[in-house]
């Protein structure tokens, strides 16, 4: 399973340095929220162009916003390596095609209360759907239990369908859900303030990795 740190909750006084120690992340997930899709408003694309410089990791940018296909020129950074989109924001199905586009891996998303079946006739056309296990919008939630579900859906329809996506999972994830989420088949978890609140980070995300075997054996 590959760790994807949400800088969300990082010390935006001290950029670099947070950047620096998560050097040994897979990808880094950046949480985009336009006050509007969800009740807060994060960081834009001047923020992210800085993340961009500091880092050699591939990004990930999850979109919290009510028009992505307004955001998606903005984002298609060079080491952008997936767009992700809620099916839940306006024009969604244009948002993909946008995105594919660009020459960036799709992403789509849900939130809690969206069922798997309602994407299921996208799914055959996306590099990633992304199972929200808190409700979109604020770091240091709980993960909600259901969650676990929907992955097995998403591992099951893979499976039958011969899909090509990645299951990614965003929200309340830490020692005890790792291993959890890992059990029911996800690809990446996005990891926010369980890894921000330790000093050592790397080591901490090589323990979550260790875990998650563990508890696959
Ligand atoms: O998209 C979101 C929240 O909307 C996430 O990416 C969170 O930032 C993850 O934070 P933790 O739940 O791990 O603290
Ligand atoms: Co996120």
């Amino acid at each position: 399973m590959k760790i994807a740190p949400s800088v969300l909750t990082a010390d935006f006084t001290n950029l670099k340095n947070e950047i620096d120690s998560i050097s040994d992340a897979d990808l880094i997930h950046i949480d985009i929220m336009d006050g509007n899709f969800v009740p807060n408003i994060s960081f834009g694309p001047a923020i992210t162009k800085q993340i961009s410089k500091v880092s050699n990791k591939n990004l990930d940018v999850h979109l919290m916003v009510l028009d992505p296909l307004n955001w998606i020129d903005e984002f298609s950074l060079e080491n952008v390596e997936y767009i992700t989109v809620h099916f839940e924001s306006n024009n969604f199905l244009e948002a993909l095609t946008k995105i594919r586009k660009n020459g960036k891996k799709v992403g789509l998303t849900i939130k809690p209360e969206t069922s798997v079946s309602l994407i299921s006739k996208y799914l055959k056309d996306v590099d990633l759907v992304l199972i929200m296990s808190v409700k979109p919008g604020f770091g240091g939630q709980k993960f909600i239990p259901e969650s676990l579900n929907k992955v097995k859906e998403l591992v099951d329809l893979r499976e039958k369908n011969n899909y090509k996506y990645v299951i990614e999972i965003d929200g309340g994830i830490n020692g005890e859900t790792a291993p959890l989420v890992k059990k029911a088949g996800v690809d990446i978890a996005v990891v926010g303030s369980y890894l921000f609140n330790k000093k050592e980070r790397n080591k901490e995300m090589e323990k979550l990795r260790w875990k998650s075997l563990f508890f696959q054996i």
